[in-house]
């Protein structure tokens, strides 16, 4: 968000002896900006433990503010949220910032399409770069219009339409937040509203829909392909919210765990929902020692705790179908092909283009910086294995406004010859503002 300080902050992350211990990743960043939307939306109070207090996630409950929610934090870390109820949102008086957040500004955008309001969203340079036409177009036919950026980008300008058209829509591109737009639109909007997804994506919004009372169902076909239908002009019950850890904050000591040798860590209650679970599969396939102990389910949310044991790795090539599970995490599955023995090859991956910043682009020029052989490929990558040698080394890696590019290669640094230095670490609080203080709880940085 803009609250960032003017200058970069640069950060060196040397060879680590060994990672041990136990630690907690902060609130999964999904459940999150949900929890906040839908409270906001339900009339009473509703409570929420665990939120991540993170730039994206601040930005979230700003914008919910400014559309009429009472939302307040106790000293205790609990938010104490009084919604509006689902139709009577009002018309915030200044532009939403988005900041740095993608899932806040096509998520909100769902929200005001079906309500009659006007609302201007504004983001930093890389989310002025991302394309917003995956949600202005199925948002268009639900009666709301847009006046964007050139190329459908932000700043833009919406108006909401009420009473809202329901929408029968197919994805054409494998995308939680499309998917939870028309759906969060849908909840204004009188009849049925229809959503088709022939690649299954991150269901917390089903999920949390469901809870908040929402008459909404899913049916899964024989191909996979999910059928969302929710009836509009919902009215949502406040709820008592306890957010998971994020397995995509979790992502980083897990592989950091993995290729430190002689490391072992514990990562307690880390989100288990099979939408998002896909790194572990893939880090146990390489070789990973990867053990879930008290499996259990935390606010409808299968939850566990991880042990993982430094284990060799050996290159991989996965199925690009597992790419929505792990969507957000394949900077730091590109770290660990680099360390593993052999070769690795990752394809169907054209959605990392479009994230806080073109991520096989980015990880590509990043791991060549650091010594490693990298072939960038239209769709994906090819990354050379050191063998469980330490890599080179050396920066400083541009991270272009990216928190996961700057994790990623912090872990990178943690096994390196001399050291890998990030451009700026701000980046990171928009996602995991414990970061570095959960890395030298771990004992692998000073
Ligand atoms: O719905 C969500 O909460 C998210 C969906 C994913 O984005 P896409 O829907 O663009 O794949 C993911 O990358 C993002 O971090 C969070
Ligand atoms: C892609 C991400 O987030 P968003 O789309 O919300 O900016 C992410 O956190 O990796």
């Amino acid at each position: 968000m803009t609250s960032h300080n003017d200058q970069p902050s640069p950060m060196t992350f040397t060879a680590a002896p060994v990672l041990s211990g136990a630690v907690a990743v902060p609130g999964d960043k999904s459940i999150s900006h949900r929890s906040l939307m839908l409270s906001a939306l339900a009339v009473g109070e509703s409570r929420v433990e665990g939120l991540l207090e993170g730039e994206d996630v601040l930005a979230t409950a700003a914008a919910m503010r400014a559309m009429g929610a009472d939302i307040q934090r106790d000293d205790d870390g609990i938010w104490h949220i009084h919604g509006v109820g689902v139709g009577s949102l009002l018309q915030p008086l200044q532009a939403l910032d988005m900041g740095n957040s993608g899932t806040s500004t096509r998520l909100l955008m769902g929200l005001v399409a079906s309500h009659g309001i006007t609302a201007t969203f504004v983001g930093d340079a890389s989310l002025s770069k991302r394309p917003m036409a995956r949600v202005t177009e199925p948002l268009s036919r639900v009666g709301a219009s847009f006046t964007t950026s050139p190329g459908d980008r932000l700043p833009l300008t919406m108006t909401g339409a009420c009473p809202a058209v329901p929408l029968d829509y197919t994805l054409p591109v494998a995308s939680a937040q499309v998917k939870s737009a028309i759906l969060l639109a849908g909840l204004n909007t009188p009849g049925i509203t229809r959503v088709v997804e022939p690649i299954p994506t991150r269901d917390h919004s089903e999920r949390m829909l469901k809870g908040f009372g929402a008459d909404l169902d899913v049916e899964v076909q024989a191909d996979g392909t999910r059928i969302i239908t929710l009836k509009g002009e919902a009215e949502l019950k406040p709820q008592n919210i306890v957010v998971p850890g994020d397995p995509s904050s979790a992502a980083f000591p897990m592989v950091a765990a993995l290729l430190v040798p002689g490391s072992q860590v514990t990562i307690s209650n880390v989100g288990l929902n099979a939408t998002r679970a896909g790194l572990i599969d893939l880090l146990r396939e390489m070789g990973g020692s990867i053990e879930i102990i008290n499996a259990r389910e935390v606010g409808g949310e299968p939850v566990g705790d991880l042990v993982v044991t430094a284990s060799a790795l050996n290159g991989v090539e996965p199925d690009p179908a597992r790419a929505p599970s792990m969507i957000d995490e394949y900077p730091v599955a590109f770290i660990a092909a680099a360390f593993a023995h052999g070769r690795s090859i990752f394809r169907g991956l054209d959605e990392l283009r479009v994230k806080e910043s073109d991520r096989i682009a980015t990880m590509a020029t990043g791991l060549r910086a650091i010594g490693v052989t990298v072939e960038e490929l239209e769709d994906g990558i090819i990354i050379e294995g050191s063998g469980g040698q330490p890599l080179p080394g050396g920066g400083p890696i541009a991270t272009k406004l990216d928190h996961r590019i700057a994790m990623s290669f912090a872990v990178a640094g943690l096994v390196s010859r001399d050291g890998v230095t990030i451009d700026d670490m701000r980046p990171v609080a928009t996602s995991f503002p414990t970061f570095t203080t959960l890395l030298q709880t771990l004992g692998a940085i000073a």
